[in-house]
């Protein structure tokens, strides 16, 4: 099939790089030329594993990019909005880049002769592909949902750093579709994957986004909730988390607690049906708990380090992770911009190393230190962070040595100080 695929970040190149890959025709649009360009040269816009390899095997073959709508539209059957949506001042769904790719999508298919399809990937509160995007399309292309074209919503539930992975072998696939034949057409695309098709109404679909994330996202401040608790306790939460998930019913997975979630998504998403849930008169408990639950969990990191070492004025601090979780150069809500902009109102000395995130936060903080190792980030420290789960800082051992003060406050369960050589003052964040 031929598909257009609107937007090349991390929703937008995975798709189209894994839609190409499925041996579909794929045209990628984005504003931003160099995107462009740089799919045309079969190089990933994100970092993703696997990604490069699809890119230079399809690019410029069944993968082509460009920023113009017209020739991607008359060129495709079925179009996929994967723009980003993020929060606006209050927390609420912000729709404006939705909405000016609508614009230029309708504009596009006022010109196209035949059905078109548009489906919504990126993720949007319930209501929106209806309400929002199958009206602005109406309005910029003059031509009439269900009768000249069909519109769908199909949430993508890939995770950052497993995202060609998850594209290839997902556990649901929903199609939210405003009639059968749309819906039917979407999943022709998936045909090859072995996973059952959720059918649905567009509304449904995009609630079932908002659920999983935001479910997901209680499971992490539930765990770091039991985590707190079980500090105080003097109890390995852990040691809890991994019998409690033996249950079938709860599982093992998103149990880990720690220096909570971040990410473009779980924030954002939760937010954003908070905001949905009381434009609606309905005041969510829950969901705002699971919010800050979160929030504290970097000041207990702070609070714990200060216990350990006093005022941290001039003194170095080692923070070791940068990207909101391993295996990614996104910063999006890391944990670690709450904590580093602290370190910093406090007069701490930030030295800072991640794998590879650091050229991304040299954006949000020029001035720290970034260093090539967490060895050399941890030299003449007087206390380490550990705020990501890198698997290379489970290693850490003599990188510990050239510390002044050994103070380790560790956010993600990533050392064992019993398994070490090295003599560290060792503070778990909830255990
Ligand atoms: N990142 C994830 O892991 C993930 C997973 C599932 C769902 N989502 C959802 O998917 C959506 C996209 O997220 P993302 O992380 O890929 O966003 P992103 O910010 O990485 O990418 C968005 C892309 O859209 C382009 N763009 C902006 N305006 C445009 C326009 N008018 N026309 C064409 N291109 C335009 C940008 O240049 C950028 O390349 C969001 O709604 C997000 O919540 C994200
Ligand atoms: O037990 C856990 C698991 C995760 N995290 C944190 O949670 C955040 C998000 O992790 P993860 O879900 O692996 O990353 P994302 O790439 O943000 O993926 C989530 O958000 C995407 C965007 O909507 C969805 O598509 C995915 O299904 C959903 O897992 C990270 O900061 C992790 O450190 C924890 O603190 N404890």
């Amino acid at each position: 099939m031929k598909v257009s695929i609107i937007g090349s970040g991390y929703v937008g190149s995975v798709s189209a790089a894994c839609f190409a890959e499925l041996g579909h025709e794929v045209i990628c649009i984005d504003i931003d030329e160099k995107k462009v360009q740089m799919i045309n040269d079969g190089i990933p816009p994100i970092w993703e594993e696997g990604l490069e390899g699809l890119m230079q095997k399809h690019a410029e073959k069944n993968l082509i990019a460009t920023s113009d709508y017209d020739y991607a539209i008359q060129n495709s059957d079925i179009s996929f909005i994967c723009v980003g949506t993020p929060s606006n001042e209050h927390g609420n769904i912000d729709l404006s880049i939705v909405g000016s790719a609508c614009k230029s999508l309708g504009m596009a298919m006022a010109k196209k002769d035949g059905f078109h399809i548009v489906v919504v990937k990126s993720t949007v509160v319930p209501g929106t592909t209806e309400d929002v995007v199958l009206h602005l399309l109406e309005e910029h292309s003059g031509k009439t949902a269900g009768k000249d074209f069909g519109v769908a919503m199909n949430p993508e539930f890939l995770r950052e750093g497993k995202a060609v992975y998850d594209f290839m072998n997902p556990d649901k696939i929903v199609i939210g579709g405003i009639d059968g034949r749309t819906i039917s057409l979407v999943s022709e695309l998936y045909r090859d994957l072995e996973c059952e098709v959720t059918r649905t109404n567009p509304r449904t679909a995009e609630m079932i986004k908002y659920v999983n994330n935001s479910f997901l996202a209680t499971k992490i401040s539930f765990s770091n909730e039991v985590g707190n608790i079980c500090k105080r306790l003097g109890i390995d939460t852990y040691e809890v988390m991994n019998a409690v998930g033996k249950d079938f019913r709860i599982s093992e997975h998103f149990l880990n607690s720690g220096a909570g979630f971040g990410g473009s998504c779980f924030p954002k998403d939760v937010r954003a049906l908070i905001g949905k849930a009381k434009e609606l008169d309905y005041y969510p408990v829950l969901l705002e708990s699971v919010v800050e639950v979160n929030d504290l969990q970097p000041i207990q990191m702070l609070e714990l380090l200060e216990e350990n070492v006093g005022d941290v004025k001039d003194k170095r601090i080692a923070v070791l992770g940068l990207a909101f979780k391993n295996d990614t150069d996104d910063i999006r809500e890391s944990r670690s911009i709450p904590i580093i902009r602290k370190l910093l109102e406090k007069g701490a000395l930030v030295a800072a190393y991640d794998p590879m995130a650091s050229e991304h936060m040299k954006a949000i903080f020029e001035d720290i230190t970034y260093c090539e190792s967490a060895e050399e980030a941890l030299n003449g420290a007087d206390a380490c962070l550990i705020m990501t789960e890198w698997t290379e800082f489970r290693k850490l051992d003599h990188e510990f040595s050239g510390m002044k003060n050994k103070v380790v406050i560790d956010g993600r369960k990533m050392i064992d100080p019993d398994e070490m050589e090295q003599d560290i003052i060792y503070e778990g964040l909830c255990w």
